[in-house]
């Protein structure tokens, strides 16, 4: 983190894009290292330190895929029904001992082993049986019903890649390959701050003048769902002082600092002075709707391991909405790569505008949309309101349509790319 405090980007002046501060980010901020070693079950949402490289094929070996009979697809008549012989039964997680002979067939239930020398498996559902025969019909193709080695997961092929977030898929892929401890990344701490002397904790009454703090809550909820482990830190006053003492202190022992709110131009918007006084400003004012004031600079820390050098600090907008989308496109990317994790770009679909929009040029704009799918096609409705205070919005919509820097003018029918909340918030 180090590096980050040596750069200093438009202050004051021209907005810096999303585009170029996420750049920054990732350019900037280390990569975590570091390893802990972790049980399967408490696998879930780690990021995973090394490559998982299958050191068994899966399926470990060549088994039957359905309840049926196995035999050589060589004996089958092309063009008729072929008779079969039972000679003997393999029930899965049992060897099966006895080669097959020509004109043969072998009970098999899925799962088992394919008996050697076979190659095909017909379903019981599709034979006729008699004694101990059974009628095959014509129109099997070699290997059917049958799952060779390794067909899902190759031996040595690497089944998960390192900064994988481990979820439920890459945990049961893990359980098959037979770990059963994973080496994880760390994960980062991150603490989480409101200010300002109008907010009131949910639970007390609200004074004259006071409004509950919601963001933190909001972010807490975000953060639990993303490889870190997160402390709520209260609220901060409208205070310079305490603003700087909270936050440096903070800083020495966590690995990333959310604040919100105190981050515009008003005199009792502290944030940046505070990180202005006890580190450096990375950046300060983006050039996107809601969230312009967002700042991000470091913090110093002392410590030997992948958090030396400093803590990085994300200094969110106040208003609710644009607390939520700076804290998609910048606090999540830098803290999934303090994580450890590979880029996880937010879920983007293709949505047809339902709507008339005019914007300035030079911003992106996040437009909060309701979706409904209908012949196929995804049609986008502007939320009609725009605050960026209006969380209500935020239960009342299904994603943000993102709106690029030089477009102007969304018409209906026009093509849009949406951020679903599903998955997201
Ligand atoms: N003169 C200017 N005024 C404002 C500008 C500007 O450029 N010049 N920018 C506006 C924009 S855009 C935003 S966004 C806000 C953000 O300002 P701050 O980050 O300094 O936020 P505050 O002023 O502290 O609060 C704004 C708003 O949000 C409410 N808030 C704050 N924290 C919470 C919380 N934890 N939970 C719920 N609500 C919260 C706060 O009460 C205010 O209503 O500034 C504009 N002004
Ligand atoms: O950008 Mo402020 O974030 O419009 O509300």
């Amino acid at each position: 983190m180090a590096q980050l405090s040596d750069d200093c980007f438009a202050f004051g002046g021209a907005l810096m894009s999303v585009e170029d501060a996420q750049a920054l980010i990732a350019a900037r901020v280390p990569a975590a290292t570091g390893e802990d070693i972790v049980p399967l079950a408490a696998a879930r949402g780690r990021v995973l330190a090394r490559d998982l490289v299958a050191p068994i094929p899966l399926p470990p070996f060549f088994n039957a895929a359905v309840d049926g009979w196995a035999f050589r697809h060589s004996d089958l008549d092309a063009g008729a029904p072929t008779r079969l012989r039972e000679t003997g039964r393999v029930p899965a997680g049992h060897a099966a001992a006895l080669p097959v002979g020509g004109q043969e067939a072998l009970r098999v239930f899925t799962g088992a082993p394919m008996p050697p020398g076979t190659d095909t498996c017909v379903m019981q559902e599709d034979v006729q049986r008699d004694g101990d025969t059974v009628l095959v019909p014509p129109g099997l193709k070699r290997g059917a019903n049958a799952r060779p080695a390794g067909e899902d997961v190759a031996l040595g092929s690497t089944a998960l890649a390192a900064g994988r977030v481990l979820g439920p898929a890459e945990i049961g892929l893990a359980a098959a390959l037979g770990q059963a401890r994973l080496a994880v990344r760390p994960l980062p701490r991150v603490g989480v701050f409101s200010t300002g002397d109008e907010l009131a904790p949910p639970g007390a009454p609200l004074r004259a003048a006071q409004t509950h703090d919601s963001n933190r809550f909001t972010l807490l909820a975000m953060l639990a769902g993303l490889p870190c482990v997160a402390s709520d830190l209260g609220i901060l006053p409208d205070d310079a002082v305490r603003t700087a003492a909270a936050l440096a202190e903070a800083a020495r022992d966590h690995d990333l600092l959310l604040t919100s709110g105190g981050v515009s131009t008003g005199e009792e918007d502290h944030v940046r002075a505070a990180i202005e006084a006890g580190g450096s400003l990375v950046f300060w004012r983006l050039a996107v709707k809601p969230g312009r004031p967002a700042a991000m600079g470091v913090l110093p820390k002392a410590g030997g391991d992948f958090r030396a050098g400093g803590t990085p600090v994300v200094g969110l907008p106040g208003n609710p909405v644009a607390a939520v989308v700076c804290f998609l496109h910048l606090a999540r990317p830098l803290l999934l790569r303090l994580a450890g994790a590979a880029d996880r770009p937010l879920p983007r679909y293709g949505a047809v505008a339902g709507f008339d929009y005019r914007k300035k040029a030079g911003r992106r704009e996040y437009v909060r949309v309701t979706l409904r799918t209908e012949g196929g096609a995804t049609r986008a409705e502007k939320f009609p309101r725009e605050g960026a205070g209006l969380l209500s919005s935020l239960t009342q919509s299904d994603g943000f349509a993102e709106l690029p820097e030089e477009v102007t003018r969304v018409a209906p029918g026009d093509a849009v790319t949406v951020l679903p909340f599903a998955g997201m918030l």
